[in-house]
């Protein structure tokens, strides 16, 4: 998707959408079983989009139960992996046909720029679906060592029904994230999107259908997180549930586990990310280019943001004045002007969460204001370790400044933080980098750079951030499969009695 539109393109793409409003179960759209609907908004503008079905308890037993009939009759989970490859290569190729509508959806329904769905979210969904793809008929099981008596065969089974509660800062990535290895390994899955952003993962489920994957494998469940993400994460009948959101309701799902049939659950969470720059980072320029693309890409809506820079004093001064600079080639506004890096934040309500750190007598070296559910990028210089903002993820395009005078302080201060899932350390000795990404306590630690790996590395967290498994990579099937053993008695009858 090279060949940028025009504003005015982009608008004309956006209304001759047809937005899917239904729930997608069993091979087909249906509307929730109470026939209730609920308002999806475009935040830049608070026009109503669409009315998605306001699904509950029953419309989850129902999808959960054509979930567990396909994946008990294998028309899916028993395929050749190279048949599931194939059908999910198609997928891809599918997401690829349709980018450009799917972009414009995912940025009118969640305040996204348009520059970032065409660079970013569905490059590289397509490219994340093709990877797990192209990953599981490569994937060999083991035979442990052995006397001559026996052979045991250790081998690899898709969990079964498996529940994916998504956030609303990237819906199709996310969606992305989880189906790709879900899928691949040979689940039955329900997805719920956020309430927020429900388009895009239906759209895509209307898609896996049309690439051939089985009615009832994929099934997508609209609706609240008390009355669908509740109804999932308590379902006798899903084996396990992946979950990105806040480490608040992350909780809430290990309750429901705890208390209903001890599914297997894994959290991506929260953060409060530090970017660590020392006196000696070379190249400062570059230096503040990573941590504005670090604070507030995506608004800063985004798990990984670099939201607590922890730089030492004698480059503070420098590094500052390149980073407001950097930061102030970021036009906001318009999500479907291609020129503006900053959109909108996803909801009135989320736009006033984040409008509440931004507190009178604060020292705002840049920014400072939201208006209409925008919150320009905003940079505070804080000498309180223990302020609200410097300590809560603000989930907004705002970036805190802390100021330290040694390297064990700065590593001190980046582990001060209940949260453990990124961290950056800029410097331009390689031991102290070492060191430093040693010693830090999150899941991804990048040095010089701002980043999130790539799909070949996990991702996930330490501490509150993160539990029980990994996103991306490799790692990533063993949330959806399990491991059996296959033990093989070899000996003769004649040879040995049984004790
Ligand atoms: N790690 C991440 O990527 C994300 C972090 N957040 C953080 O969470 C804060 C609040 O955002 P929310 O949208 O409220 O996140 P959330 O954690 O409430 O929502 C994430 C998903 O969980 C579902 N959910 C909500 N309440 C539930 C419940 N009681 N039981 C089961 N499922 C439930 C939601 O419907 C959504 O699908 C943000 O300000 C941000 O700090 C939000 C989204 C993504
Ligand atoms: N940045 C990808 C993970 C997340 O924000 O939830």
């Amino acid at each position: 998707m090279s060949d940028r539109l025009t504003t005015g393109e982009y608008k004309a793409i956006a209304a001759g959408l047809q937005l899917p409003t239904q729930a997608f179960i069993d091979g087909s759209f249906r509307p929730a079983f109470s026939g209730k609907t609920f308002d999806t908004t475009n935040p830049a503008t608070g026009d109503v989009l669409a009315k998605i079905a306001a699904c509950g308890p029953d419309d989850v037993d129902f999808a959960v139960q054509k979930a567990r009939d396909a994946f008990e009759d294998g028309r899916w989970s028993r395929l050749h992996p190279g048949e599931r490859k194939a059908v999910l290569v198609r997928l891809a190729t599918l997401i690829k046909r349709n980018a450009r509508e799917l972009a414009v959806m995912e940025s009118l329904d969640s305040g996204k720029t348009i520059y970032d769905c065409e660079t970013v979210d569905v490059p590289e969904t397509i490219h994340c679906i093709r990877w797990h793809a192209e990953l599981i008929d490569k994937i060999y099981d083991q035979v442990s060592p052995a006397s001559d008596n026996h052979i045991a065969m250790i081998v690899r089974e898709p969990v079964g029904v498996v529940g994916l509660v998504l956030p609303w800062n990237f819906p199709l990535l996310m969606l992305a994230w989880k189906i790709g290895p879900a899928l691949a390994a040979g689940n039955s899955v329900i997805v719920k999107p956020a309430l927020e952003t429900s388009l895009t993962a239906l759209r895509i489920a209307e898609l896996a259908m049309e690439a051939g994957i089985p009615a009832g494998v994929f099934n997508v469940v609209p609706g609240g997180g008390a009355e669908v993400g509740e109804a999932i994460g308590r379902h006798a009948d899903i084996d396990a549930v992946s979950f990105t959101g806040s480490t608040a309701t992350g909780r809430r799902f290990l309750k429901y586990a705890s208390e209903s049939n001890l599914k297997e659950v894994t959290l991506e969470m929260g953060g409060k990310n530090p970017a660590v720059v020392l006196n000696d980072a070379e190249n400062l320029d570059r230096v503040a280019a990573h941590i504005v693309n670090g604070a507030f890409w995506n608004m800063g809506e985004n798990c990984s943001a670099s939201s607590r820079l922890i730089v030492q004093s004698g480059i503070k001064d420098e590094l500052l004045k390149r980073i407001v600079a950097h930061a102030r080639e970021w036009p906001m506004g318009d999500p479907l002007n291609p020129e503006n890096r900053v959109g909108a934040l996803v909801s009135k309500t989320h736009f006033d969460k984040v409008a509440s750190y931004l507190e009178k007598g604060q020292k705002v070296l840049l920014g400072g204001t939201a208006k209409d559910g925008f919150v320009e990028p905003t940079i505070i210089d804080i000498a309180d370790r223990n302020a609200k903002a410097v300590r809560e993820e603000i989930f907004g395009p705002v970036l805190t400044v802390l100021t330290v005078e040694t390297f064990d302080e700065a590593i001190a201060l980046a582990n001060d933080t209940e949260y453990g899932l990124a961290a950056s350390i800029y410097t331009a000795n390689a031991k102290k980098a070492i060191r430093g990404a040693r010693v830090i306590r999150a899941g991804t630690v990048t040095v010089n750079s701002f980043g999130e790996g790539d799909i070949t590395t996990p991702f996930g967290g330490f501490k509150a951030s993160g539990f029980g498994g990994r996103d991306n990579g490799i790692h990533a099937h063993d949330q959806y499969t399990q491991l059996k053993t296959i033990w093989i008695d070899l000996t003769d009858d004649q040879d040995e009695a049984v004790n």
